[in-house]
């Protein structure tokens, strides 16, 4: 099989058959998922559950003055907002942001084959981004019935996105820019992200492709022909009706910004959020 390096999660009893394990790939290459543009990645339990409620309960638990209500959804910022497209906070992310997910992200190579001759490390994803390292996350919430509009990310950040998904499953949508910029509405592929996993996207699906959820009640029509991970899933199961009865979906979005404002680092507690 093509994995290994599996952890069993710090749960209090072992023995118990639904104690929740992470699954981690030799490398992203061993998950890339098949069809897309180079490159985008797909890690079914690439946290445990009870890793999942303990970052829930952060983000449940948060101040209310870090979330920021849009019409149909609200997020939250960590470590702020971007001002001009720039980090102006520099604070580390908190500990429940960076560990687990930073620390496992940065110990996958992208490829184990490539350097297996060689002293070198076997680089990981933010290897060659400004920062070495994630620096952000934007925490987005979806009940059933929103989603987000058809996007590029844009320039702000090196073309690397890592998403985790926490509380539920749905699908992201994957879309063309027609010949004249217009948006072909129909997408072209869609990518099933369940809780508990991390999707990579990387390359021309940053730069060239745009990205949106639909703002549905279920998802439908899935199958190994219509979701372009399908084969990568940690329980495609769940999906054999060919639905997915959307529930509450929280997700962490991990990227690095590349302008950081010296300022930052001194700016006083009155400038920063709690
Ligand atoms: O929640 C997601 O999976 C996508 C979020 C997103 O595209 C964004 O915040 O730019
Ligand atoms: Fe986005």
């Amino acid at each position: 099989m093509g994995s290994s390096g599996s952890e069993s999660a710090a749960g209090p009893s072992p023995s118990s058959s639904s104690v929740s394990r992470v699954n981690l790939p030799p490398s992203l290459e061993a998950r890339r998922i098949p069809g897309l543009p180079r490159a985008a990645y797909y890690i079914a339990n690439f946290i445990t559950e009870e890793e999942e409620q303990a970052i829930l309960h952060k983000v449940e638990t948060a101040p209310k003055a870090r979330w920021r209500q849009l019409t149909h959804r609200r997020l939250q910022t960590w470590p702020s907002d971007l001002i001009k497209d720039t980090l102006v906070d520099a604070r580390p992310l908190p500990d429940w942001l960076e560990k687990p997910v930073v620390a496992r992200l940065l110990s996958i190579p992208v490829d184990d084959t490539e350097h297996s001759n060689d002293e070198s490390q076997p680089r990981h994803i933010f290897a060659e981004s400004p920062h070495g390292r994630p620096n952000h996350v934007l925490i987005n919430e979806y009940p059933p019935n929103t989603g987000i509009m058809p996007h590029k990310d844009g320039l702000a950040y090196y073309p690397v996105v890592c998403t985790v998904s926490l509380g539920a499953s749905l699908c992201l949508n994957l879309y063309r820019s027609k010949d004249d910029g217009a948006l072909d509405p129909n997408p072209v592929w869609r990518v099933l992200q369940e809780p508990r996993s991390l999707l990579i996207t990387t390359g021309e699906l940053y730069t060239d492709y745009l990205h949106g959820i639909d703002p549905i009640a279920i998802d439908v029509d899935l199958s190994p022909d219509t979701v372009a991970n399908w084969s990568l899933l940690g329980d495609s199961s769940a999906f054999e009706s060919g639905i997915n009865e959307r529930k509450v979906r929280i997700s962490l979005t991990y990227r690095d910004v590349l302008k950081v404002s010296k300022l930052g680092s001194k700016l006083g507690p009155m400038f920063k959020r709690p």
